[in-house]
């Protein structure tokens, strides 16, 4: 072979190396937002770049590509660096895909602009793409992370005043709560705002959550963590638009289609209910433990159960299949709410631990 002969070859052996190590970085990343995170939009965006990369390989023979093929020849099979034999979670193992997906998407580009100009721009088109799709990644499985451990989710109102509220939450936070919600309705948006503001100042140095109730426009507004919607608040996917890819995003159901909607549309919990007659609103009709059994088989997305639910009624919503609540009356209407918070979350802690979930 000479000297041009075997460039050539080399180049053809680039193109074959690179395009098999997108190929499977592509499947490996698509197996973890598939079977890990659960996420039916990510993974299918995933699958399309798989196929989009398979596209643009087409303008690269086939045949061209396997007669350069010579993995027994290749010098670099036996070099290994130390973190590649190390993967600490699937996670970890995802994000090192993407870094080789990204690289071996480069290489596509710019080694296939000496086989055709077209091609090049090709594989262009899914590096960029691919950078949105790794970051869209990377934050859902940060906001899942957030919650894995969150098992008891409190509604408070804004109280008698922004102080009292404030105290009321820090006191909360303090006996365990995982997530505040701020839910008002007699609040105007000036006040709901402000109540927020503080709200969120309060927890943000805490280990606990904060959520506001109905309002994205709020909840970004004061850097809040997160938003809960209701079936008649704005669709999950507009919120989403609004409260950015950081910031969690939950969603009321009722029925099991209203779950599978809510999983599609991008939620990152659900609240399920009314399991209970609740003192704090009122409703015509309770799922009730049956949704409660539906929904725990419908998803795995983080569920809270919810409608009047306390301590003497705890154990029916674990026997449901259920580790995660959210309560108001039974926390705010106690005489002794950090108490009744550390008994909650001790029940709720000692139920995760038996399920092994
Ligand atoms: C955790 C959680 N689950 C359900 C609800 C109820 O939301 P929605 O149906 O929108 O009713 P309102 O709370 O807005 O009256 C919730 N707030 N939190
Ligand atoms: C606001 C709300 N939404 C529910 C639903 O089922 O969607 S139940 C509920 C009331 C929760 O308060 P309590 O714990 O006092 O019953
Ligand atoms: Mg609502």
């Amino acid at each position: 072979m000479d000297g041009k002969e075997s460039t050539a070859s080399g180049v053809w052996r680039i193109l074959d190396a690179s395009l098999n190590r997108a190929s499977e970085g592509l499947r490996t990343i698509e197996e973890y937002a598939r079977f890990v995170l659960g996420d039916p939009q990510l993974s299918e965006q995933l699958k399309q770049l798989r196929h989009q990369t398979a596209t643009a390989a087409e303008g690269l023979p086939r045949s061209q590509l396997l007669a350069a093929r010579d993995t027994p020849g290749d010098v670099g099979t036996a070099i290994e660096t130390p973190t590649e034999t190390e993967r600490v979670d699937a996670l970890a193992v995802a994000i090192a895909a993407a870094a080789r997906v990204q690289q071996s998407l480069r290489c596509l580009e710019e080694y296939g602009k000496i086989v055709d100009s077209g091609i090049g721009r090709a594989f262009e088109a899914c590096r960029y793409r691919s950078y949105t799709l790794f970051a869209t990644l990377e934050q859902l499985s940060q906001r899942r992370d957030r919650l894995a451990d969150c098992q008891l989710y409190v509604l408070v109102d804004g109280g008698d005043s922004i102080e009292a509220m404030t105290a009321t939450i820090a006191e909360l936070a303090k006996a365990g709560a995982d997530l505040i919600q701020l839910r008002d309705k007699r609040l105007n948006d000036r006040e709901l705002y402000e109540h927020a503001a503080a709200a969120a100042a309060t927890l943000r140095p805490s280990r606990c959550l904060f959520i506001v109730n109905d309002r994205p426009d709020i909840a970004a507004a004061v850097h809040a963590d997160g938003v809960h919607v209701g079936q008649d608040e704005l669709p999950a996917t507009v919120v989403r638009q609004i409260i950015g890819p950081e910031r969690l995003l939950g969603v009321s159901t009722h029925c099991v289609a209203q779950v599978e909607q809510a999983v599609s549309d991008g939620a990152d919990y659900i609240g399920c209910g009314p399991t209970f007659p609740s003192g704090t609103k009122s409703f015509e009709a309770f799922p009730g433990t049956d949704f409660l059994r539906d929904a725990a088989a419908t998803t795995t997305l983080p569920s809270f159960a919810i409608g009047g639910i306390g301590a003497e009624n705890l154990e029916y919503v674990l026997d449901a299949g259920f580790s995660r609540v959210a309560v108001a009356g039974a926390i705010t209407r106690s005489e002794s709410p950090a108490a009744m918070v550390a008994e909650l979350k001790q029940r709720l802690l000692r139920q995760d631990e038996s399920t092994n979930r």
